[in-house]
């Protein structure tokens, strides 16, 4: 068994991350085994800012969202000389493992250091739910939820006026926010990246649905699609109907977790902990049909997620 280890969050924050590190940490520590907690992602980790945790370090944090280990984007880390000099600052603090808590770019920095022979096990940490072979990402739920709010609220106002509302959420190049978003608060239309649309025909049928009497629609874009700002402006000009556009930027990614993203994060976190001690590595835990799984952490970051073409097909079905 491994006696150090050493623990990151990394990218975006997302809520639940805290929830993961506080399993992982208490897991070790159950296990006798000494654990670091490297803060703001690999820019700490370059800046050695590494420091050994114990069990009060987590405690209070279950329901906060934010990660209490801070996060950094780190673009250096993309050149293999820095990496060389993360891994001689984590050998030199004893540490034998490192789970990494991040989206797809952590995780490939991640697969990147394990190459130089560091074991590494992946934790997906996204709002974006774009981790390949996990169908579910810690803090992708509290996002979902925060957007529902807005929707459930934007459609008041909407209907008031007689508006359309053209909302754009986060994702990156992934529309599973979106698409979620979509079905969940009942939008007219979902523009994601993975599928294409014609912006003609949809202004089109909204022209019509208000001549027939609608009093409001709602037009989730995932930010993958572009400007929120333009769709909405050629919208407004191509029915002539009120519109008014919502980007709801990083409020998405705030808040105290979900029952769901705590839950899974703990499950995670223990699973990583335990892999990572009794010397598995280079795996990524994710959680598919409701269960943990272990994927190959080289084939998570070198893969692209997909949107589930039954969910985009619900969306246009129930959306009619
Ligand atoms: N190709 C790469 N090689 C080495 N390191 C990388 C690579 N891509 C990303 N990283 C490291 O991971 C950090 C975070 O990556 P990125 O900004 O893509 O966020 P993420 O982990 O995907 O999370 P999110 O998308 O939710 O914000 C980068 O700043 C960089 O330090
Ligand atoms: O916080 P930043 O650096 O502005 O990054 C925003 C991006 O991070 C995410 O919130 C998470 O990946 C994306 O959805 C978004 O595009
Ligand atoms: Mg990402």
């Amino acid at each position: 068994m491994l006696k150090s280890i050493a623990i990151m969050t990394s990218g975006g924050d997302s809520p639940g991350m805290n929830a993961a590190a506080r399993a992982v940490v208490r897991t070790a520590l159950y296990e006798g085994v000494k654990v670091f907690g490297i803060y703001d992602g690999y820019k700490g980790m370059l800046e050695d800012r590494i420091v050994e945790l114990n069990s009060q370090s987590v405690s209070d944090i279950i329901q906060r969202g934010g990660t209490f280990l801070g996060t950094a984007r780190c673009p250096e880390f993309k050149q293999e000389e820095t990496r060389k000099e993360a891994l001689k600052i984590l050998q030199r603090h004893g540490i034998e493992g490192l789970v990494i808590i991040g989206g797809d770019g952590s995780l490939t920095g991640g697969s990147l250091l394990s190459d130089l022979g560091m074991p590494i096990v992946g934790l997906p940490g996204t709002i974006d739910n774009d981790v390949w072979g996990s169908d579910y990402t810690i803090g992708a739920d509290t996002a979902l939820n925060t957007i529902l709010d807005a929707i459930n609220k934007l459609r008041d106002t909407a209907s008031a006026h007689r508006r359309i509302i053209v909302l754009e959420v986060m994702g990156r190049k992934c529309g599973w926010l979106a698409m979620m978003a979509g079905i969940a608060g009942g939008a007219e239309y979902v523009l994601v990246p993975e599928v294409k649309y014609d912006l003609n025909k949809i202004c089109d049928e909204l022209k019509t649905s208000y001549d027939n009497g609608r009093r409001y629609s709602i037009v989730v874009v995932a930010e993958g699609v572009g400007s929120a700002v333009d769709i909405g402006k050629e919208i407004g000009e191509k029915t002539g109907i009120d519109t008014r556009v919502t980007v709801l930027g990083h409020v998405q990614r705030g808040g105290s977790p979900t029952a769901e993203d705590r839950v899974k994060a703990s499950m995670l976190g223990e699973k990583a902990a335990l892999a990572l001690l009794n010397g598995q590595s280079n795996i990524v835990f994710g959680i598919n049909e409701g269960k943990v799984v272990a994927i190959d952490l080289h084939d998570s970051v070198n893969n692209n997620k997909t949107l589930d073409p039954e969910l985009v097909r619900l969306a246009r079905v129930l959306s009619k």
